[in-house]
C-alpha cells in the first residue's frame, strides 16, 4: 500500500545570519551567500500494508514530519522513492492550499480539486462539507478574515468527506478547539477502525500503543526500530527513562 524506499532529504542551509530578503537577495547576488546541507533523513525503508494504522515516534527534530510530507507528496526528497497505491487524504498544512481572497465557497471546490475529487463529488457532499466545519454565516467570506483555528476546521472537513484509502495526520486529535478536536478526533477514529490505511505522528507514546499495529521509532533522520507496537514503544519509552 506505501512503499518508502531509501528516503534521504538533505535541507539546504544557509551559514550566515540574514535578517532580511533584502539582504538574503544582496547576498546571494554579491556570490557571497554560503550554504550547508543538512541531512533530516537517511536512507530510511519501510512497507505499510493496506487497512494497517502505522505510527512514527521519535524526540523532536528526529524528522517525522519531514518523512510525513515527503510521503505525501509536500516534499521531494533528494534520494529514493515513495509508492502508493489509492487515494490518500493527508492531513497536514490544512488549509496551505487556500486562497485568501477567496471565499469558503469558492476554496471547497478549489481545495477539492487539489486532493483529486470532481466537481459533482463537491456538488454532492458540499452541504456535509460547511456543515461538518461548522463555518455558518462565514461561508461566503474571505478565508483571510478566518481564525487559523476555522481555516483548519474547514481543511479537515474537506480532506475527510471522503472516506481515504490512506490518511496521513500529523499530531492526531488537535485540529480547532476542544469542541472540533473531538469532533475530528471521532472521525478520525472512525476512519481508523474501517480499511483506510493510517499513518500518523504522535508524541503520545501511550495513544500511539493503543492505537497501532505497528510503529517507526525514527532517530536522528534514521531508523533507530521498527516493528509490533508495544515492543517499539517500551523501547523508546525505556530510552527516555519513563
Ligand atoms: N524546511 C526546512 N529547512 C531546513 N531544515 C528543516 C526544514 N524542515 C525541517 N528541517 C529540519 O529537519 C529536522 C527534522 O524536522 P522534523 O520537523 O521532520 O522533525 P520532527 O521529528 O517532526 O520533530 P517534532 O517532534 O519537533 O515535530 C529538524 O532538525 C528540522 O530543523
Amino acid at each position: 500500500m506505501i512503499n518508502v524506499e531509501n528516503i534521504t532529504m538533505d535541507f539546504k542551509m544557509t551559514n550566515d545570519k540574514i535578517n532580511s530578503l533584502k539582504e538574503t537577495i544582496v547576498t546571494a547576488l554579491s556570490g557571497k551567500l554560503q550554504y550547508h546541507y543538512f541531512r533530516a533523513l537517511n536512507n530510511v525503508s519501510f512497507c505499510v500494508s493496506k487497512g494497517e494504522v502505522f505510527g512514527l515516534i521519535g524526540a523532536n527534530g528526529a524528522g517525522k514530519s519531514t518523512l510525513l510530507k515527503v510521503i505525501s507528496g509536500i516534499l521531494y526528497p533528494t534520494k529514493g522513492n515513495v509508492i502508493i497505491s489509492g487515494h490518500i487524504a493527508p492531513l497536514l498544512e490544512l488549509g496551505a492550499g487556500f486562497d485568501p481572497e477567496l471565499s469558503a465557497r469558492e476554496n471547497i471546490y478549489l481545495n477539492g480539486a487539489l486532493l483529486g475529487y470532481s466537481k459533482e463529488l463537491i456538488d454532492s457532499k458540499f452541504e456535509e462539507i460547511v456543515d461538518f466545519s461548522e463555518l455558518g454565516d462565514f461561508i461566503n467570506v474571505p478565508i483571510r478574515n478566518y481564525s487559523s483555528g476555522m481555516v483548519m476546521r474547514l481543511g479537515f472537513s474537506i480532506a475527510t468527506i471522503v472516506v481515504p484509502e490512506v490518511l496521513i495526520v500529523d499530531e492526531i486529535l488537535s485540529v480547532g478547539d476542544e469542541h472540533f478536536k473531538r469532533k475530528s478526533g471521532e472521525k478520525m477514529q472512525s476512519l481508523m477502525n474501517g480499511e483506510t490505511t493510517v499513518l500518523f505522528v504522535s508524541h503520545d507514546i501511550l495513544q500511539v500503543r493503543q492505537l497501532c499495529n505497528r510503529v517507526l521509532w525514527l532517530e536522528k533522520g534514521e531508523i533507530k526500530l521498527i516493528g509490533d507496537s508495544m515492543e517499539v514503544c517500551d523501547a523508546y519509552l525505556d530510552s527516555i527513562g519513563e
